[in-house]
């Protein structure tokens, strides 16, 4: 569902003045093609999961100055008037090909291509990794944090962290897509139709004379939604007896406590000695949810001393993606084709050359449905099983395809002459392609630390027009000199 109309300000200033230098040159209506691909996965991990596209399509397809942008345009006294007039009748017709939010990607490859004329593919540029590198940021560590809190759930409680109000809104969406369960953010559940949970505060129980009173007016409130924050006195000697308490008598009115929630402490041996306490006094299926700065390493801790938590409430470290290797995606947005011809950013580092023109993402899958490694080739190149492909950084290191695999195409066209043309999945079919993708891994792949590397490699069509164009270049230099 859309939630507000993105403004076509929503870029930097540079787009707009490029747009209007092209214009002013003519070459506006140029073909051009751009790749947007990260170098590095985030967080050090062995894969992203890919977020924010149907975001995207929507800004590209609501894409069009008002009245008003084009007044305060008008306004900065840098623009002339034939080309804002040009921007009055401004709409995004180019196409865009893309994964399925919720696929497993890798760094170097061609995520979202756009090709259009110069001016409308150039000037998307700062909205689309806004949009990508933010989603896909939080989908990855959405996904590392359930892949190890699994068969626990995880919910996602990072609104009062988020990085603002729209930040918390689009991070709500993307975690959603990286499996967490459900959020604490009322606004994204009502925009994203995503499940809203919570518990309550230390301050409701602040607020009444006495814990036992606190938690009795919360089961009278909410009966059937009773969770209980047992940590603000003492947990085990007064949070979780009182719990229990109220628990049966609950349970005499007809109703049951849902859980108790663990706030602070040692989550591990605390979550153990509720469980027994509450299975003893017979309340087995009471769930015990524990927050408090949790993120994936925290949880495998839990989970390695044995921990006895059902949910986990994530806020924090979800909503502003932290550890390290965090923080932000780089991906970037870089000219791969222009008016008929492939581009290359030229670079004496190989690793930060750019891949040129149109291309496939292609994926090798082995008999028993595991991905085994990622092929980028032309868009007219057909590598088949037991094709040699390059290591895109130090080429002399080849691989085979397997010769028992198939090739998957990653990407489809989502959108042609500014018109979505696949609908976006719900967000459910994306959190379960996010499961699908990373059970179809290599073992070690998802792993938190020191992950297996997963190979993407170039094919010899693409491998053989790099060197190419990089050749072409050197020679173009003004004093190249051949040894
Ligand atoms: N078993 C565990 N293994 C690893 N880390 C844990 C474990 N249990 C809790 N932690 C983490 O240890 C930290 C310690 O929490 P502690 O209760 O001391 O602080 P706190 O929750 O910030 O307390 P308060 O909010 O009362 O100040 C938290 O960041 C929590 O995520
Ligand atoms: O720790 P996070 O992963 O961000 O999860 C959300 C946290 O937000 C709330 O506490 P808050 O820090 O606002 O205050 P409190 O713990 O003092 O109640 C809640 O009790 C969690 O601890
Ligand atoms: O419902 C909760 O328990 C909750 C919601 C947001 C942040 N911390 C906790």
């Amino acid at each position: 569902m859309s939630t507000h109309r993105y403004s076509a300000l929503l870029t930097d200033l540079y787009e707009l003045t490029m747009l209007a230098g092209y214009f002013e040159k003519g070459m506006h209506r140029q073909t051009a093609v751009f790749d947007m691909f990260f170098r590095h996965n985030p967080y050090h991990a062995g894969y992203a999961i890919f977020a924010g596209l149907q975001p995207l399509l929507e800004y590209l397809s609501e894409l069009r100055f008002t009245a008003s942008d084009l007044a305060y345009l008008k306004a900065l006294g840098i623009f002339k008037p034939a080309f804002l007039d040009f921007l009055e009748g401004f709409r995004f017709r180019g196409k865009v090909t893309a994964p399925t939010e919720g696929t497993a990607v890798f760094a170097a490859e061609p995520l979202v291509t756009v090709e259009g004329e110069l001016a409308e593919a150039q000037l998307v540029e700062t909205a689309l990794l806004n949009i990508i590198n933010f989603q896909t940021l939080v989908a990855t560590k959405a996904a590392r944090i359930v892949s190890v809190a699994r068969p626990g759930i995880v919910v996602e409680f990072g609104l009062r962290r988020a990085h603002g109000p729209d930040g918390g809104l689009s991070e709500a969406r993307a975690a959603f897509i990286g499996g967490a369960r459900s959020t604490s953010n009322t606004w994204a559940g009502q925009v994203f139709d995503i499940p809203i949970k919570g518990t309550h505060a230390h301050s409701w129980v602040m607020a009444f004379p006495d814990e036992l009173s606190a938690f009795r007016a919360y089961a009278d409130c909410f009966p059937d939604q009773c969770i209980l924050l047992v940590d603000t006195y003492d947990t085990l000697a007064s949070g979780v007896p009182n719990a229990i308490i109220v628990a049966r008598e609950l349970r005499a009115s007809g109703h049951e406590v849902r859980g108790i929630r663990l706030d602070s402490g040692d989550l591990a041996y605390l979550s153990k000695e509720a469980r027994r306490m509450l299975d003893e006094a017979g309340f087995p299926d009471i769930k015990i949810v524990a927050s408090s700065d949790l993120d994936e390493t925290v949880i495998q801790s839990i989970r390695n001393e044995g921990g006895c938590v059902d949910i986990y409430g994530v806020g924090t470290q979800l909503a502003t993606c932290g550890g390290e290797g965090g923080g932000s995606l780089g991906g970037v947005y870089k000219l791969v084709r222009f008016d008929h011809h492939p581009k290359l950013k030229v670079t004496s580092d190989i690793a930060k050359a750019t891949l040129p023109d149109r291309k496939r993402l292609l994926r090798a899958v082995l008999p028993n449905g595991e991905y085994c490694l990622d092929v980028i080739c032309l868009e007219d190149e057909e590598p088949g099983p037991g094709t040699t492909v390059f290591d895109p950084v130090n080429p002399a290191r080849t691989k085979t395809v397997p010769p028992d695999a198939h090739f998957e195409e990653v990407r489809q066209v989502v959108m042609q002459n500014g018109q979505i043309t696949r609908p976006s999945p719900s967000l459910d079919a994306m959190a379960d392609r996010c499961v699908e993708q990373m059970r179809r891994l290599p073992n070690g792949t998802i792993r938190l630390t020191n992950p297996h590397i997963y190979k993407v490699a170039i094919s010899s069509g693409l491998h053989d027009m790099r060197t190419r164009l990089m050749q072409e270049a050197l020679e173009n230099q003004p004093g190249y000199r051949e040894e």
